[in-house]
C-alpha cells in the first residue's frame, strides 16, 4: 500500500474510536450507578492488557504510554473531581495540561530499543522528570495567573478550560507527531497523538460529564488496536523495504484459487554493490528496487522474498498479460540512480535527473563516482495444468530466473 495512504488508514484508527467515544459519552450517564462503578474500572483494565502486551511485544513506548496513561485517568478520577476552583485541583490540572504533551512529545521522539535494557530505565527517568518538571511549571503558572497573564488563566473562553499556553503547546505536540505517523511506519505515533488528541479534549471541556470514562476507554482500546497492528506487521512485513514479507506472500498463495502469475526478481551483482560501497548503501538499493517494483502500476502485489530476491503475484493473470508490466519494472530499477554522499552532484530539478537518467546506456552494475545504478534479472511463471501447487509456480519462476541471469542479466524470461 502507498505509504501516504497507509498512514491515513493508521490515523483513521483514533478518529473512529474518539468519535465513538464521543458519541457514546451521554449515554454513560443513563447506566445506573452499579454499572457506572464498574465501567469505571475499564480504563485501568484496558491500560493493564496493553501493558502486558507491550511487555511482551518487548515495545518500551508503548508500555510506558501505557503507564502514562493510567496515572493521567487516576489523576483525573481521584483528584479532579471537584472544582478547578480549589488551588490543588488547579495545579493537577496544570501538571497535566503542560506535562502530558511534554511527555508525548519525548515518547514520539524515543527510538524504540525494547524494555529490558538500559534506554527502557532511561527512558522511564526522562518521564519521571518531566513530571516532575511539569508539577513545578504547575506553580509557576498559579503565579502567572496571579499576576493576570491572559495566556495562563483557564475558561479563557466560554466552555473552553484550557489555557491558550497549554493549547498552543498540544497543538505544536500534535502537528510533530501527525508529521511522524507518515514519516515512520510505527504504529506507535498513532496511539500517542490519539492519547494526546483525547485528553486535550478532556481537559479543554473539562465539565463535560463522564468524558474520562469514555475517552480513557478509547484510548486504552486505541492503544491495544495499535500494539496487535505492530505485532502483525513485525510477523508480516520486511523491516527493511516496508513490503510484506515470505510468510504473507506463502498465506496469499495458498488462499488463491484460480489462475495466477508470478515474477522472481534478484538484483544482478548485489554482492559487489556490497563488497563496494558497504552495508549500508547495498540497505539503501534494496528499498530503492523495493519502491520501484511496487510503484508499478500493473495489478501485481511486490513481496521481499528473501535477501536481494523479491517476488511480484498478479492474481487472475497468465504471463501474457503481465509480461508489460514486469518489462517496465526492469527497466524502472535499471533507470534510477542512487546518488552517493556527494549531494552536490544532484541534479537540481527533477527534469534533469529524468533527463541524465534516460541518457544513461542499460547493462548491469553501474558505477560513476557519486551515482550508483542496478539492474534486475526477472523470471515469470503461471500457474497451469503442470504447476498447480505454489511450490511449483515458484521453482518454476527461479529456474526461469537462473535463465535470465545466464543469458547475461538485465532482462525478463517467462
Ligand atoms: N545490504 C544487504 N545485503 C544483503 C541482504 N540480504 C542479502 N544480502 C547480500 O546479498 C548478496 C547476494 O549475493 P549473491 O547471492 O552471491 O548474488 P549476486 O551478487 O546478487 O549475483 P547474481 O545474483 O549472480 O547476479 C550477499 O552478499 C548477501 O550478503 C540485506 O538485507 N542487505
Amino acid at each position: 500500500m502507498n505509504s501516504f495512504i497507509s498512514a491515513l488508514y493508521r490515523l483513521s484508527i483514533p478518529v473512529i474510536l474518539l468519535t465513538i467515544a464521543l458519541i457514546l459519552r451521554p449515554r454513560v450517564s443513563q447506566i445506573g450507578a452499579e454499572p457506572l462503578t464498574l465501567l469505571q474500572y475499564l480504563p485501568y483494565v484496558l491500560a493493564v492488557i496493553s501493558g502486558l502486551l507491550a511487555m511482551q511485544f518487548n515495545r518500551s513506548r508503548f508500555l510506558l504510554l501505557a503507564v502514562v496513561t493510567v496515572a493521567v485517568y487516576w489523576l483525573v478520577q481521584t483528584r479532579l473531581q471537584v472544582s478547578l476552583d480549589d488551588v490543588g485541583a488547579a495545579q493537577v490540572f496544570n501538571t497535566l495540561a503542560f506535562g502530558l504533551p511534554a511527555i508525548i512529545l519525548a515518547l514520539v521522539l524515543f527510538d524504540e530499543r525494547g524494555i529490558f535494557n538500559p534506554y527502557g530505565l532511561i527512558y522511564g527517568v526522562v518521564l519521571c522528570v518531566l513530571a516532575w518538571a511539569a508539577w513545578q511549571y504547575a506553580e509557576l503558572v498559579a503565579q502567572y495567573v496571579q499576576q493576570g497573564s491572559p495566556w495562563f488563566v483557564l475558561w479563557p473562553r466560554d466552555g473552553y478550560v484550557l489555557s491558550w499556553a497549554a493549547t498552543v503547546l498540544n497543538l505544536l505536540v500534535a502537528a510533530v507527531a501527525l508529521v511522524l505517523v507518515f514519516i515512520r511506519r510505527d504504529q506507535c505515533e498513532v496511539a500517542l497523538l490519539g492519547t494526546l488528541v483525547a485528553v486535550w479534549a478532556l481537559l479543554g471541556w473539562f465539565y463535560l460529564p463522564q468524558a474520562s470514562i469514555a475517552l480513557f476507554a478509547a484510548t486504552g482500546v486505541l492503544q491495544i488496536v495499535a500494539l496487535l497492528r505492530a505485532s502483525h506487521a513485525m510477523a508480516y512485513q520486511d523491516e527493511l523495504t516496508g513490503l510484506l514479507g515470505r510468510r504473507a506472500l506463502n498465506e496469499r498463495l495458498r488462499g488463491l484459487g484460480g489462475r495466477y502469475a508470478l515474477a522472481m526478481v534478484d538484483v544482478d551483482h548485489f554482492k559487489k554493490v556490497n563488497d563496494t560501497h558497504g552495508h549500508d548503501v547495498g540497505d539503501d538499493v534494496l528499498k530503492l528496487v523495493a519502491s520501484q517494483l511496487s510503484r508499478s502500476r500493473g495489478g501485481g502485489t511486490c513481496f521481499r522474498y528473501g535477501g536481494e530476491e523479491f517476488c511480484v503475484l498478479f492474481p487472475r493473470r497468465n504471463i501474457e498479460e503481465c509480461l508489460d508490466t514486469v518489462e517496465h519494472m526492469r527497466e524502472a530499477v535499471a533507470g534510477y540512480e542512487i546518488t552517493l554522499r556527494d549531494k552536490s552532484q544532484r541534479p537540481r530539478r527533477s527534469v534533469d535527473g529524468a533527463k541524465r537518467r534516460s541518457s544513461k546506456p542499460r547493462g548491469a552494475v553501474k558505477v560513476s563516482p557519486n551515482n550508483l545504478s542496478v539492474t534486475v534479472s526477472i523470471g515469470l511463471a503461471e500457474k497451469s495444468e503442470e504447476l498447480r501447487s505454489p511450490e511449483e509456480v515458484i521453482a518454476a519462476a527461479d529456474q526461469k530466473l537462473y535463465s535470465a541471469k545466464k543469458k547475461g542479466r538485465n532482462r525478463v524470461c517467462a
